[in-house]
């Protein structure tokens, strides 16, 4: 490993630390997930070690229901280290700055959501991002940055790959330990079947990572708004934004051409689901075979308990399962069977397994099943896909510079 860790920084510092606490958020409460157990050890280690800590994340994308401050990060943190955590909702404005004057040995201010600052987005170079004002402001305010966010290191946005480039600058422990683990895994050869299980709402991110990963797994299997992108390409009428949802059709816009083409050069690679779940005039659980659907007039939440049936042999079969998003939208039990299904056929071989991103990871406490029946759980999805392929990270490759 060519970074420098928190073993080379001297203690006592004033130091810009870079975590993912990136959440599920459910009608505006932010849910615990292991993202904060994680992190929590990289700062409790601070705060031992007498540093005075502001912390960078971000939450969400602008315009969804996801977008919201970190005021409520900052109390789940707090408990997680059992040690007060300040909020400012400013991420480098004046108040910032003088909250950050302020800090004494120990203390810990979470900076607000970094999304929220017109430099954090979109992604661009990193000696652009290290030039902006975002950067700049905060640069002369600290000894050092530490980026601990390994999950979001695949984003060149201003707080990842900005300021490594201007500052003296660290991995955290959760960047160095999941750096370890998800780089051994890259390199690790199977002689057997490997299967990738591709799921959840980030469609663009895996169908790009799914075009470089044809020749190390020989299966992917398909539920989520990706599934639902490929039987769109396979000729199914699903796939398709209805009311004003924007999970499909955007997505749908910018990846078409590399799913045909998916289809047309692995088509024995690829299994799609066969039947899907809705909610019905009792909201009800319902399914219905891909085969019968004449025209989508209803969102399907889940692959239906066929496609289940359909997947639980080929993982049964396979000597390495990768998972990558949900199958379907599992908070609601009664739309968890594709993911719960998977999770328990993959938990029941002794096949070696991965299990990332920071939503789907969650499924596995929900449905009674525990982290040590799996070889690996990430918290980082899109970033251990991408790792997978073999390619650097950017945020990681600013922090070897
Ligand atoms: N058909 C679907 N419709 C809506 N949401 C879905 C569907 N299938 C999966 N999801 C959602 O996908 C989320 C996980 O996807 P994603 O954020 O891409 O993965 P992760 O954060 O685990 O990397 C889950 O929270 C789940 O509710
Ligand atoms: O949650 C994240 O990625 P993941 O869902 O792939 O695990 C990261 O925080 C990155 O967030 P983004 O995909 O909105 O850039």
């Amino acid at each position: 490993m060519t970074f420098q860790t928190l073993d080379d920084l001297d203690d006592g510092q004033r130091v810009l630390v870079r975590l993912d606490l990136n959440s599920p958020v459910e009608d505006g409460t932010v849910q615990d997930n292991r993202r904060f157990d994680r992190h929590a050890e990289t700062i409790s280690e601070l705060v031992d070690r007498g540093f005075e800590v502001a912390v960078l994340a971000h939450q969400g994308r602008p315009g969804r229901d996801d977008f919201v401050s970190l005021a409520q990060h900052a109390d789940i943190l707090a408990e997680h280290i059992d040690h007060d955590v300040d909020f400012v909702d400013e991420t480098y404005g004046p108040q910032a700055i003088h909250d950050i004057a302020a800090l004494d040995g120990g203390d810990v201010l979470v900076l607000e959501n970094t999304r929220m600052c017109d430099d954090e987005l979109p992604e661009e170079d990193p000696e652009i991002k290290s030039q902006t004002e975002f950067v700049q402001t905060l640069k002369d305010e600290f000894d050092a940055y530490i980026n601990d966010a390994y999950s979001a290191a695949h984003r060149s946005h201003a707080s990842l790959v900005g300021f490594p480039l201007v500052m003296d600058a660290y991995a955290g422990r959760v960047m160095e330990t999941e750096y370890e683990a998800n780089t051994a895994i890259a390199e690790k050869e199977f002689d057997g079947q490997v299967t990738m299980v591709v799921g959840g709402t980030k469609a663009t991110d895996v169908i790009d990572v799914m075009t470089h990963l044809d020749e190390k797994v020989d299966d992917f299997l398909l539920g989520g708004i990706a599934g639902e992108l490929f039987l769109r390409a396979a000729g199914y009428p699903v796939g398709y934004d209805i009311d004003d949802a924007n999970l499909y059709d955007e997505q749908w816009e910018q990846n078409s051409e590399k799913i045909e083409s998916m289809l047309e050069d692995h088509r024995d690679q690829i299994t799609l689901a066969v039947d899907l779940a809705y909610e019905d005039e009792n909201g009800d659980r319902a399914e219905q075979a891909v085969d019968d659907i004449e025209e989508k007039s209803v969102s399907y939440l889940d692959v239906g308990s066929e496609t289940v049936m359909e997947y639980s042999p080929i993982i049964r079969d396979s000597e390495a399962v990768f998972v990558k998003g949900a199958l379907g939208m599992f908070e609601d039990e009664r739309f968890s069977v594709g993911t719960a299904g998977v999770l328990e056929a993959i938990a029941d071989t002794d096949c070696f397994s991965v299990v990332g991103g920071g939503d789907t990871s969650r499924a596995i406490e929900m449905y009674g099943m525990e982290e040590d029946e799996f070889g690996h759980v990430s918290i980082a999805g899109g970033a251990y896909i991408r790792a997978l392929t073999g390619a650097e990270l950017v945020g990681v490759e600013a922090l070897q510079r």
